[in-house]
């Protein structure tokens, strides 16, 4: 299995070097050269196995042999162990033709667990086998940042710097972070947006000398390996629900596009989904996008679901690259013009082929408030804002009545207190294990939205020796 970048003139990688690179030295974002495929016989003895099995079967043709069989199984099994629900990724039903997907049963409580437990796990691998070091940059609106913590702790191969935008996550999530007090973890928090925070790893990445010196890897989406662990649970909830013997759809709340761009992965590799439902907060670049073709930045707003206070989504450059026809020069053209100007149109054919699979749906703060108390009302259930903001965009889905609707519930309530007490009046508790989270101590650097800043920060704590 070769991968290649989205912008065409960088070295084609195996999986291994995949992993290490994160982002591609173009630029651009790596993806399989072609995708594996999965036949409806495939499928339909998949179906009733453990999520590890399904695991396992859905990945191994994404490393091209780099990691020996047993060693990844023994990886996956790890790496699964850690969440709290026997099914890893167990459904919800909710109603006759609707479920949740709960993916927050992990360590940090964000579906980001169900990928960076494996990636810690593979980082460790590769690099013992190597005899290599590397430093971790990354940028997180909240929930990436303390998965890759915590699949990061501790690990002598690895230095891990994670940029949050100041001020603009929950209180939770930046303590989830900022208590972890390992020798290898840096806390940034950025003086700007999210959007700054990507633009900045971006731009580590896009410095050849900084990029060698520091030996730089990725733990965002922008690495292949986040995509290939997140497409499993696509699997997983299609085959446990009837696929490929029934019709299917999913609703992803989206941010950065990896989530449902794993969905999309997923449906190249013979998963028959009908329809991905894309639901944004008032950050809604990509409803924009979906129902004119234009792709046009307007400035992040805060919204009650932070971790998708987003407008620059850097997944969506892997869909444009099929989009696109795989032309990656032209990728390349449409993304510089992107940075210059803030946007980019598609045409009506391109459009045309992208609503035949997507729709999308902006769910502001009054709706998501809305959505949590009425499924709370309806059901019992209590939602997290980000995952009332996809099952708000699902229920204004026009889909036919025999399709099956899955709704991806990203992070637990808790992470979120405050907007789940003003919808519901009921505040969620913590688990045990996080119930001292706010008497813990914290520890964080506050630094201005600078490359150079930011750089020399990092140069003067990696543990990386002879590092210029
Ligand atoms: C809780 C939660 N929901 C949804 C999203 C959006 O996912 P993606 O960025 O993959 O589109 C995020 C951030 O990634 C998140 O943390
Ligand atoms: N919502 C994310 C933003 C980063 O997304 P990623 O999937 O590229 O890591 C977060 O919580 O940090």
């Amino acid at each position: 299995m070769k991968y290649v970048s989205t912008r065409g003139s960088a070295p084609s990688l195996d999986f291994e070097q995949v992993l290490l690179a994160g982002l591609a030295e173009d630029g651009g974002l790596y993806v399989p050269e072609s995708w594996p495929h999965f036949s409806a016989d495939d499928l339909r003895a998949m179906r009733g196995l453990p999520y590890v099995e399904i695991a396992k079967r859905v990945m191994t043709p994404f490393l091209g042999g780099a990691i020996p069989a047993a060693d990844f199984a023994r990886i996956v099994e790890e790496s699964y162990a850690t969440f709290e629900h026997k099914a890893v990724t167990p459904l919800k039903q909710l109603d006759q033709d609707f479920w949740v997907l709960e993916l927050f049963h992990g360590p940090t409580l964000a579906f980001k667990d169900v990928a960076l437990q494996l990636l810690g796990r593979l980082f460790d691998h590769v690099l013992t086998r190597r005899g290599e070091r590397v430093t971790i940059v990354g940028a997180t609106s909240g929930d990436t940042g303390s998965a890759a913590i915590e699949a990061c702790r501790d690990r002598a191969a690895i230095d891990i710097f994670i940029l949050h935008p100041k001020g603009r996550t929950s209180e939770v999530q930046r303590r989830q972070m900022t208590t972890v007090l390992s020798a290898n973890v840096h806390n940034i928090a950025l003086e700007g947006t999210f959007d700054d925070c990507q633009d900045q790893v971006k731009a580590m990445f896009n410095d050849p000398a900084f990029r060698a010196a520091q030996r730089l890897s990725a733990v965002n989406s922008i690495n292949w390996a986040r995509i290939m662990a997140q497409i499993v649970y696509y699997f997983a909830a299609g085959l446990a629900i009837g696929a490929p013997d029934r019709r299917i759809a999913f609703s992803v709340p989206t941010g950065n596009f990896g989530n449902v761009y794993a969905a999309y992965a997923a449906k190249q590799m013979g998963l028959p989904i009908e329809k991905l439902v894309v639901g944004s907060n008032r950050n809604d670049i990509l409803t924009r996008f979906f129902q004119s073709g234009e792709m046009k930045i307007a400035g992040v707003e805060p919204s009650l679901s932070p971790s998708m206070d987003i407008q620059v989504s850097s997944n969506f450059e892997r869909l444009l690259f099929d989009m696109l026809d795989r032309d990656g020069a032209l990728v390349a053209e449409t993304m510089k013009g992107f940075r210059a100007t803030g946007g980019f149109a598609v045409g009506d054919n391109q459009l045309g082929r992208a609503k035949a699979l997507f729709e999308a749906h902006r769910v502001d703060d009054q709706q998501t408030g809305a959505v949590i108390r009425a499924v709370h009302g309806e059901t019992g259930e209590i939602l997290d804002p980000h995952t009332a903001v996809g099952v708000g965009a699902a229920r204004a889905a026009t889909l036919d009545a025999d399709v099956a609707l899955v709704s991806l519930a990203c992070a637990h309530p808790a992470k979120f207190p405050d907007a789940v007490e003003a919808a519901t009046g009921l505040r969620p508790a913590l688990p045990p294990r996080l119930a001292d989270l706010f008497e813990r101590e914290e520890r964080l650097t506050v630094l201005p939205n600078d490359l150079a800043a930011l750089q020399n920060f990092i140069s003067g704590k990696t543990r990386l020796k002879g590092a210029a």
